[in-house]
């Protein structure tokens, strides 16, 4: 697994991020998901650097001009809630794509202390032979990313995996190195230490559902 951190490269990244890790900032809903988004449309341009390219023509006004393009067929499928606002910005930078929804919530297991991932409704196109783009801003345990995974592997043969993370803790990020392809691609914003025994990144930002759309019961 190739993993990517982007903002160990100082850039414009690091003021959304400095924005949605801000406990006074990340309480206005509206600027915590247009974060989320612009951090979406960067790490999709970063990301594009390492994608397939073919040389097409194309005709201008006044001549032939010849340039790579974007062979791979890609899907962006967002894991709910939290996904929504950074698939939001990865598409609109990936025109001409297919999109894929699927739920995934943790639910604290207080008898043995783990998480149990819930995946209830999957929305999909056929992903046969798709380059599979995975977003979710959070990635704590790894865990809710690896069932989501298992979960299509079971019913497609894709042809790769990219995820796209905002933040990641180091243990979810060596979860998914024992438990994904080894080609999968990972970019990260940023990457954080450790987690709590609640399962949360320290220091991460908080509830990244819950900031973006409020408190669920
Ligand atoms: O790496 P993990 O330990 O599995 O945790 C990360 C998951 O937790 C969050 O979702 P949550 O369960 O809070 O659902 P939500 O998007 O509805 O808030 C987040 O968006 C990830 O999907
Ligand atoms: O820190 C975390 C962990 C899981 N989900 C979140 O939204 N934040
Ligand atoms: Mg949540």
């Amino acid at each position: 697994m190739n993993v990517h951190h982007v903002s160990a490269e100082n850039s414009v990244l690091n003021q959304f991020l400095v924005e949605i890790r801000n406990k006074s900032v990340q309480q206005d809903k509206l600027r915590f998901r247009h974060n989320l988004e612009r951090i979406g449309e960067l790490l999709a341009y970063e990301m594009s650097k390492t994608l397939n390219y073919d040389v097409k023509e194309i005709q201008t006004v006044l001549g032939k001009h010849q340039k790579a393009v974007i062979s791979d067929s890609l899907v962006i499928c967002s894991i709910l809630r939290a996904g929504l606002p950074m698939h939001n910005g990865v598409c609109r930078i990936f025109d001409d794509v297919n999109h894929s929804f699927i739920s995934a919530y943790r639910t604290h297991n207080k008898a043995n202390e783990t998480f149990d991932i819930h995946i209830e409704y999957c929305a999909t196109s056929d992903l046969t032979s798709k380059t599979l783009i995975l977003v979710d801003p959070m990635l704590a345990t790894g865990h809710s990313i690896v069932e989501v995974y298992k979960f299509i592997a079971q019913k497609f043969d894709i042809s790769s995996l990219v995820i796209l993370s905002a933040i990641a803790a180091k243990p979810g990020v060596q979860y998914l190195k024992k438990h994904l392809p080894k080609n999968t691609q990972i970019w990260i914003a940023d990457i954080d230490e450790s987690l709590n025994e609640k399962g949360y990144i320290v220091p991460g930002l908080g509830d990244a559902g819950d900031l973006a759309f409020g408190p669920k019961l």
